[in-house]
């Protein structure tokens, strides 16, 4: 860190990053040099004062990061984390289902152990999840992640093409399989089924179920693991964000709280 404050770059601004640069506006400790998104020329409102805009992962250094968190999207995890970490800083991922690409999670962990930087992946929409990775100091048995939500989360997914989500009158869940198949093919609904598999059984003994649910207002996601520690059934419903049906609130929560606590004193 440069003196006592920590040098955010935020790598998205949709719903999650602006909640999460309001959330944290004149927060003492924190300064946010900057702002990556595909297009810095189109115009940004709600932009930070002081922050920096900009497009390509070779302007990060010039921004000089302590920590850049990442709230974009799969494709943009590759290219920004490389540069993050190349610079030696701390990077947080929320698109965590780009770690289904073959490689992508080894590389980045390897570029963060030779430039003394870290890999953070925050619990995202999920809660419990500190439980599930400690849980899994011992043999698990079994690892499922049911994500339920209104049929509205789901537009512009596959589910369009496995069930009629406009006309559902009863809860549908539309896909049953692994965390890896679930992160490939659902890069906007699915990232927690990835975060639940690194915590506990891998990507391809976490299995996953997904439903669109009418009656749902809320963003629901149940775990349900257990193995020689015992068992353990999460379940969380969260407010989706105003600007994205599709991400939880507690997404933006997550890494507000990640930031805010990487100079805690008191870290809970
Ligand atoms: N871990 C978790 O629990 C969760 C993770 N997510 C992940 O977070 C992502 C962001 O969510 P949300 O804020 O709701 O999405 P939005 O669609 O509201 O915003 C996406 C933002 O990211 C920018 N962006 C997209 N691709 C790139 C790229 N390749 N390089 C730089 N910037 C890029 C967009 O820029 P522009 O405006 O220029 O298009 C936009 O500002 C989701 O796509 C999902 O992958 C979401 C919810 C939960
Ligand atoms: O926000 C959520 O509830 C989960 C989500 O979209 C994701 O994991 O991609």
């Amino acid at each position: 860190m440069s003196g006592s404050e920590l040098r955010l770059v935020l790598v998205g601004f949709g719903a999650i990053g602006q909640e999460v640069a309001r959330r944290l506006a004149g927060r003492p400790g924190v300064a946010l040099a900057g702002v990556a998104v595909r297009d810095p020329s189109a115009p940004r409102e709600g932009l930070p004062a002081g922050a920096g805009l900009i497009g390509d992962p070779s302007e990060l250094a010039a921004l000089a990061p302590d920590m850049v968190v990442e709230a974009a999207g799969r494709a943009s995890v590759g290219p920004w984390g490389r540069a993050a970490l190349e610079l030696g800083a701390r990077f947080a991922v929320s698109s965590t289902s780009a770690f289904t690409e073959e490689g992508l999670l080894d590389a980045l962990t390897a570029l963060a152990e030779a430039r003394g930087g870290q890999l953070i992946v925050p619990p995202g929409a999920l809660g419990g999840i500190d439980a599930l990775a400690a849980a899994a100091l011992l043999p698990l048995d079994a690892v499922r992640h049911e994500i339920i939500k209104p049929p509205r989360a789901w537009i512009g997914s596959p589910a369009e093409r496995l069930c009629d989500l406009d006309t559902l009158s009863a809860p549908v869940t539309f896909f049953e399989g692994s965390a890896r198949e679930a992160g490939a093919a659902f890069p906007q609904n699915a990232n927690v089924t990835v975060i639940t598999a690194l915590a506990g059984l891998g990507l391809d003994r976490t299995r996953v179920a997904m439903t669109a649910d009418p009656g749902a207002v809320l963003n629901a996601h149940r775990i349900v693991a257990r193995g020689a520690f015992g068992k353990l059934d999460m379940r969380i419903e969260n407010q989706p964000l105003e600007g994205n049906p599709k991400s939880s609130a507690m997404t933006a929560l997550s890494l507000v709280r990640l930031i805010e606590t990487q100079s805690a004193t008191l870290r809970i």
